[in-house]
C-alpha cells in the first residue's frame, strides 16, 4: 500500500536526516506529497524547512533518508523539467535583463514554455527588459518565479515566495499559481504568511526541530488544538486574576484588550463576566492559535489573525 502511494507521488521523502555540526536541521522527516496537492510548510524559523527543500531538490544530501520527485532521484526530475523551483539563496547576475534570465533558464530545459509566456505568467512583461539589478525585491521575486516556471513544470517547490512583495504583488502571485495549479499540478510551499497557507493550500505541514508536527487540513490542524480563545475589553486587566480564573488555560494582555485560551470557554466566560468586560467575542481557534500551541512559537510577524497568545507548548 505504502509502495503504491510512493511510486505515485510527487514527492516522497523517507527518513531524511541532515545536521550541520550539533544541529539536527531535518530529523526525521517523511512525507508524500500526491499530484495536484497544494501544500504548505510552515514553522518557526529555524525548524528545518528550507534545508528540507533543498535535500527533496537535490541541491544537498542527506546523512539519512531518501528523497524521490516522480519516482526519481531530484535531480533527474529537474533534468527532465518536472521541476521548478524558487529559492531563498542564491541570485542572478545583476547586469543580465530579466528576460535573458529566463531565456537561459528556457535553454536548459526539454519542453519549456515561451519565455513571453513565463514572464506573463509572472506579471513581470515589462519589467523584463530591465536590468535585474535595477529592479526591486518584488520584481526581482517574479523574475525568480518566472525562471522557476519556464520548464512548464509538474511541480513548484517555493521558499518564502512572496518575501518582498507589497500587498498588490501577492495578490497577483497567487492568482498566478491558481492558473498554474488547475489541471492537476503539484505545489509545495514554505511561507511565514499563515494567511497565504489558510487561502492556498489543502494541506499544511508544520516543522518545529527538524520534525513535522501535524499534517492535515487548516481545518483539521485548527481541530488539534482543543478550546476556544475569548477577547474582550476590560479596564485594570490583572493577568494573575485572568489566568487563575476558571476554563482558563492561558491569558495575555495588550492595554485594556485581553486575550484568553480556554478548554472550556462557557465556565471562563461566565468567571470573566463578574467583571464589566465589553466587546466580548468567543472564536474557534485560528491557524495563528494553532501554530502558536503546536510549535510553541509566538508567531510569526504579519501572519493572519494579527495576535499572538501566550501558551504552554504542546508536544505532540
Ligand atoms: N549551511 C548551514 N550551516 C549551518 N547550519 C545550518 C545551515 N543551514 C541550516 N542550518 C541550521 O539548520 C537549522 C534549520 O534551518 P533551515 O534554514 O532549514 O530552517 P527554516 O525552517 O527554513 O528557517 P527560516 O524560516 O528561518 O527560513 C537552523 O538551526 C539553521 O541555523
Amino acid at each position: 500500500m505504502m509502495e503504491d502511494a510512493e511510486s505515485g507521488a510527487a514527492v516522497s521523502l523517507r527518513g531524511l536526516r541532515r545536521s550541520f555540526g550539533d544541529v539536527r536541521a531535518v530529523d526525521g522527516v517523511d512525507l508524500l506529497v500526491a499530484p495536484g496537492e497544494l501544500v504548505a510548510l510552515l514553522g518557526p524559523n529555524g525548524a528545518g524547512k528550507t534545508s528540507t527543500m533543498e535535500i527533496l531538490l537535490g541541491l544537498s544530501a542527506p546523512d539519512e533518508g531518501e528523497a524521490r520527485l516522480f519516482g526519481r532521484p531530484p535531480r533527474r526530475a529537474a533534468a527532465q523539467g518536472l521541476v521548478g523551483a524558487m529559492l531563498q539563496s542564491g541570485g542572478f547576475l545583476h547586469e543580465m535583463t530579466g528576460r535573458e534570465i529566463v531565456q537561459i533558464m528556457a535553454a536548459q530545459y526539454p519542453r519549456p514554455l515561451k519565455v513571453d509566456e513565463a514572464l506573463r505568467r509572472a506579471g513581470v512583461a515589462k519589467e523584463a527588459r530591465l536590468r535585474y539589478g535595477g529592479l526591486s525585491g518584488g520584481q526581482r521575486q517574479r523574475i525568480r518565479f518566472a525562471a522557476a516556471l519556464v520548464c512548464d513544470p509538474d511541480l513548484l517547490v517555493l521558499d518564502e515566495p512572496t518575501v518582498a512583495m507589497d500587498v498588490q504583488g501577492r495578490q497577483d502571485f497567487w492568482a498566478a499559481m491558481r492558473e498554474y495549479a488547475t489541471g492537476g499540478r503539484t505545489v509545495l510551499f514554505a511561507t511565514h504568511y499563515l494567511a497565504e497557507a489558510q487561502d492556498f493550500a489543502d494541506r499544511v505541514v508544520l516543522m518545529r526541530h527538524g520534525r513535522i508536527v501535524a499534517d492535515g487540513s487548516v481545518a483539521e490542524i485548527c481541530a488539534r488544538v482543543e478550546g476556544r480563545t475569548i477577547r474582550a475589553v476590560l479596564d485594570d486587566a490583572d493577568p494573575a486574576w485572568l489566568r487563575g480564573l476558571p476554563g482558563v488555560s492561558a491569558a495575555s494582555v495588550h492595554g485594556e484588550r485581553v486575550e484568553l485560551h480556554c478548554q472550556d470557554s462557557d465556565r471562563a466566560l461566565r468567571a470573566l463576566l463578574q467583571r464589566p468586560a465589553r466587546d466580548v467575542e468567543v472564536s474557534a481557534m485560528t491557524l495563528e492559535d494553532a501554530f502558536v500551541a503546536l510549535t510553541g512559537d509566538s508567531g510569526p510577524r504579519g501572519s493572519a489573525g494579527g495576535h499572538t497568545v501566550v501558551t504552554a507548548a504542546k508536544e505532540v
